[in-house]
């Protein structure tokens, strides 16, 4: 499966273009790398790719087609600041069961206590919360993750316990995932592939 963005251009206001007939690929099981110099649009494209943002011109499909809106996009956007990806008004166990509930063993190796569960999202850690975030959009249902500064709020250890259990699962399950980090070392150590947004 090939997820694509063919020239895409995107701006804010009538005014300057964030991204102009931008070209950009992965293919399943993947894991790409997207660079560029603060401000020139990275965040701007995965929102794209994960149709929270349509594009002035230009086409996201997966394997040559439009991607369908239906319940469950297969592009999934997980982004720094889990407390505004949650409905505050859910206790932790309906965010999860909004997707699908994951299997004990991936709740265990993502760190999540049972007991969190029965938490509502302002009772937990920014970090306990983006394992939750992370955690959800681990299904069946996704093919193609967006993972834009996924960890950087979080100390190295839990940083490198999310990420293990996010490529272990991308593997396993041949999703592929769009890394946007402006951490170097971490994109170099995980990606197979790194593009630069700037260029061509
Ligand atoms: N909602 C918005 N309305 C207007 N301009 C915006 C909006 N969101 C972002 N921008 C502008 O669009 C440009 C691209 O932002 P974007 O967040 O995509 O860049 P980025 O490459 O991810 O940056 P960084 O590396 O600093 O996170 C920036 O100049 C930003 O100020």
């Amino acid at each position: 499966m090939r997820l694509s963005a063919e020239n895409i251009s995107f701006r804010y206001t009538n005014e300057r273009y964030i991204l102009k007939n931008v070209n950009f690929h992965i293919d399943s099981g993947e894991v790409v790398g997207l660079t560029a110099p603060s401000g020139f649009g990275k965040t701007t494209l995965g929102k794209i790719l994960a149709g929270y943002l349509k594009p002035e011109s230009g086409r996201i499909t997966i394997d040559g087609n439009d991607i369908k809106g239906s319940s469950f996009y297969p592009v999934q956007l997980i982004f720094q600041h889990p407390e505004k990806a949650v409905n505050p008004k859910w206790k932790m166990r309906k965010v999860l069961e909004e997707v699908e509930m994951p299997s004990e063993e991936l709740m265990e190796s993502m760190g999540i206590q049972q007991g969190w569960l029965e938490r509502w999202p302002s009772e937990l850690s920014g970090g306990e919360l983006q394992r939750f975030c992370v955690t959800r959009v681990l299904s069946e249902k996704t093919k193609f993750i967006v993972a834009d500064e996924m960890t950087t709020m979080l100390d190295a250890i839990t940083q490198a316990q999310i990420w293990k259990t996010v490529l272990d699962y991308a593997k396993l399950h041949h999703i592929g995932v769009i890394v946007i980090s402006h951490d170097q070392a971490l994109i170099e150590k995980v990606c197979s592939r790194i593009v630069d947004i700037t260029l061509g």
